[in-house]
């Protein structure tokens, strides 16, 4: 038995969903596929893609992976299609039983929260983004488009279905706004720095306001808004960063900074950008290259399209990408959750572990289940 069938995911998930505050559509069929390749020839391949005048929707959707390097997964849709309902208040029905294995179990988590931290005490980095992951298997089937309508409940996130190479689909609700560029305009809204949310009103200000004064927080912030405002000001005539501030989700605060320019040039397309800034420091490390190249080794896997970026890119240049985060990759044989959190100097292998878990409740809770595999208790 699996946790979820060929079927159900074919059959329930739209092939393209992203609905959120910011934007709403969903796009049905796959007419063409763009040729996949690296992050860095992406803007050159959708260019000859919009150049060879094919016709159907001037758009191509999908995913690009956390590794730059790694071959991407675009398509241009057929036809637009209509943004299933969400459930709001709902949570997973759970599937009992339902095995969880943890890779890497938490121990060798906190391990390399340590490992990471005399990395940057000797200067090879200033921050790393460490993950972990769930691989969920259970003996029922669920219907992925269920999970979809369940996520929607966190109507502050972003909720993104996307499909990956192999059957697979990647879904999830995601706080973050990578990049957006609407005509000469570009926004991003980086986060970085978390603390669980609380259900007593006044402790849930109490845990904002804290995230604010921490001085950890801010540094591991300002390391991501920086990068994000240096890597795009080169490419604007105005940019301009708002103050930072606690940004909500159903069940976490981040500090975030909105950031706003102007393009130099107007025909910089979307894709440019996306190249020059993914991945920044929020789901990565600083500086960017040393980091990159120590999270294999510390992390133990892959992690394919987890923390890389979801979105579009349309004829005219402008385009929409949102990090791939409080997400699972969905297959035929279960899904896989992923959840990470940004070590910095001072920071502690048992709080880093319980803000990946707290971070793993958007997704447990379409689940309904807790890391565990149990029902999630009423207070999650
Ligand atoms: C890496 C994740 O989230 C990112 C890391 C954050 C942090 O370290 O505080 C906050 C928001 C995201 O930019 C994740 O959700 O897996």
């Amino acid at each position: 038995m699996t946790l979820l069938s060929a079927q159900s995911l074919a059959a329930r998930l739209p092939d393209f969903l992203i609905a959120g505050p910011g934007h709403a559509l969903a796009w049905e069929g796959v007419r063409r596929r763009l040729a996949a390749g690296p992050l860095a020839s992406l803007a050159a391949r959708a260019a000859d893609f919009f150049a060879a005048g094919h016709d159907g929707p001037q758009r191509l959707v999908g995913a690009v992976p956390f590794d730059p390097q790694a071959a991407d997964a675009l398509f241009q849709p057929a036809r637009e299609g209509t943004v299933p309902a969400g459930a709001p208040g709902a949570r997973g029905p759970a599937l009992l039983p339902v095995q969880v294995r943890h890779e890497p179990p938490a121990a060798a988590f906190r391990a390399a929260v340590a490992r990471a931290t005399e990395r940057i005490g000797a200067g090879e980095f200033d921050k790393i983004v460490l993950s972990r992951s769930l691989h969920l298997a259970a003996s029922g089937d669920e219907e992925a488009g269920n999970l979809l309508a369940r996520l929607r409940a966190d109507t502050l996130a972003t909720v993104f279905s996307v499909p990956l190479p192999g059957g697979r689909h990647l879904i999830g609700a995601t706080p973050e706004l990578l990049l957006e560029r609407r005509g000469a305009q570009v926004f991003s809204h980086p986060l970085a720095g978390s603390a669980r949310r609380s259900a007593d009103p006044r402790a849930d200000r109490a845990a904002a306001a804290a995230l604010l004064g921490s001085d950890k927080d801010r540094r591991e912030h300002g390391m991501a808004a920086e990068m994000v405002l240096d890597t795009l000001a080169p490419f604007c005539r105005r940019i301009a960063a708002e103050e930072t501030r606690p940004v909500p989700t159903a069940r976490m605060w981040h500090l975030g900074t909105r950031i706003a320019g102007e393009l130099r040039d107007p025909d910089t397309p979307c894709a440019a950008l996306l190249a020059a800034l993914h991945p920044t420091p929020a789901v990565c490390g600083l500086p960017r290259a040393p980091a990159l190249a120590a999270l294999p080794g510390l992390e133990g896997y892959d992690r394919g399209f987890y923390a890389g970026a979801v979105g579009w890119l349309e004829a005219s240049g402008d385009g929409c990408w949102y990090l791939a985060l409080r997400c699972a990759e969905l297959s035929a044989t279960g899904a896989r959750l992923y959840a990470g959190a940004g070590v910095v100097a001072g920071s502690d292998p048992a709080a880093e572990e319980a803000e990946t878990s707290a971070k793993f409740l958007a997704m447990l809770a379409a689940f309904g289940i807790d890391e565990s595999g149990n029902p999630m208790s009423p207070e999650e």
